[in-house]
């Protein structure tokens, strides 16, 4: 739970605004209601409870998007009530709701919402004269208050989003070749063993190893070397379904992930990418890359580290029996 608190953005701001809005705006649905403001005692108590129910919902399906826009609509709708039921008090709702959206959906809905929520207060500024703002002069400076706190805020949440993506993709990806990195390897193995134990779904592992890279780099230079490394992603891929996924283990080392798989169609598969190297993996001098790959089924209850190992002993064993060769264990 911690974990995905952690890791999961928006779920984590989901959750984080919810426990404010209980917090803050729980006392006031009570006490509007005490004083017998009905109308935005009952608003307030449904932006509390449609985020409750939203949040429960992202926890439960993992999917924030949908709870996010939901949530993000019936405050936008909330805050039109209030601002219709309190007039210039309800205005100063606007404010911090500018800035919160962003924490609940991304920039450009957040922004689109917003948009329309100005609107929605100039069209009801308008059919009610007088009833949200005292004066012209107020209605256009709260509206270039808050195109400007939009405009402002939007670009803040962009920029931040765009630093976020970029920081996942530079710590889940290789820098060389694009694939995806060691840590990444560890968590989809971790859920390969969640999924094979509660619902039986098979997986098989295959460790690739290019053979004899030294001589690669030593005869041709590093910087070929890296080519290759950077070619041979893409080979593999084209070899594979989209479902399967394509690792750096480290160095001239490669993992590829295949689910739903039985240990006969591992082999064929091994098979392939070993002969497809071969094939596709030209050298400068005109000769061919070769590359040893070790597999490993998952058994039941195993766990992921005792799984890579018995794959990286194939591998070994690939090797010792002279290379360009599959062993499946
Ligand atoms: N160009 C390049 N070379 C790398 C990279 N990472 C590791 N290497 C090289 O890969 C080579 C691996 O050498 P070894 O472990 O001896 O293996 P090998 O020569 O492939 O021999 P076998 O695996 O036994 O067939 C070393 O020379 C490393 O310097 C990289 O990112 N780029």
């Amino acid at each position: 739970m911690l974990k995905r608190f952690k890791t999961d953005f928006y779920l984590a701001m989901l959750t984080l605004v919810t426990t404010l809005i209980v917090l803050c705006i729980l006392p006031y649905a009570v006490y509007r209601l005490y004083t017998g403001n009905y109308l935005v005692g009952f608003a307030d108590l449904v932006v509390v409870l449609s985020s409750l129910i939203a949040t429960t919902v992202a926890w439960r399906s993992g999917d924030t998007v949908k709870p996010g826009v939901f949530m993000a609509a019936v405050f936008c709708i909330g805050v039109l009530v209030i601002c219709f039921a309190l007039g210039i008090d309800g205005l100063f709702w606007v404010y911090p709701f500018m800035v919160f959206i962003f924490f609940l959906v991304s920039p450009f809905r957040a922004f689109i919402l917003l948009l329309l929520l100005l609107i929605s207060l100039f069209v009801m500024a308008n059919v009610f004269p007088n009833r949200v703002f005292s004066s012209q002069f107020q209605m256009m400076a709260f509206f270039v208050t808050t195109g400007v706190t939009s405009i402002f805020a939007f670009i803040f949440a962009y920029r931040a989003q765009v630093q976020r993506f970029e920081l996942h993709r530079l710590a889940t990806t290789d820098g060389l070749t694009g694939a995806a990195n060691r840590r990444t390897l560890n968590d989809r193995l971790a859920i390969a063993v969640l999924e094979m134990s509660k619902l039986e779904r098979p997986y098989g592992l295959l460790l690739l190893d290019l053979d004899h890279f030294k001589q690669i780099n030593d005869n041709h230079g590093h910087k070929q070397g890296d080519e290759i490394l950077v070619k041979l992603v893409p080979v593999l891929q084209s070899l594979l379904r989209q479902s399967d996924q394509v690792f750096r283990f480290g160095g001239e080392e490669f993992v590829v992930l295949i689910s739903d798989v039985k240990p006969a169609m591992l082999l064929v598969l091994a098979e392939k990418l070993r002969a497809g190297v071969q094939q596709q993996m030209v050298l400068p001098n005109g000769s061919y890359m070769t590359t040893s790959i070790g597999g490993a089924m998952l058994k039941p209850d195993e766990e992921w580290e005792s799984w890579l190992h018995r794959a990286d002993m194939a591998l070994y064993q690939a090797k010792h029996q002279g290379r360009n060769q599959v062993v499946i264990v």
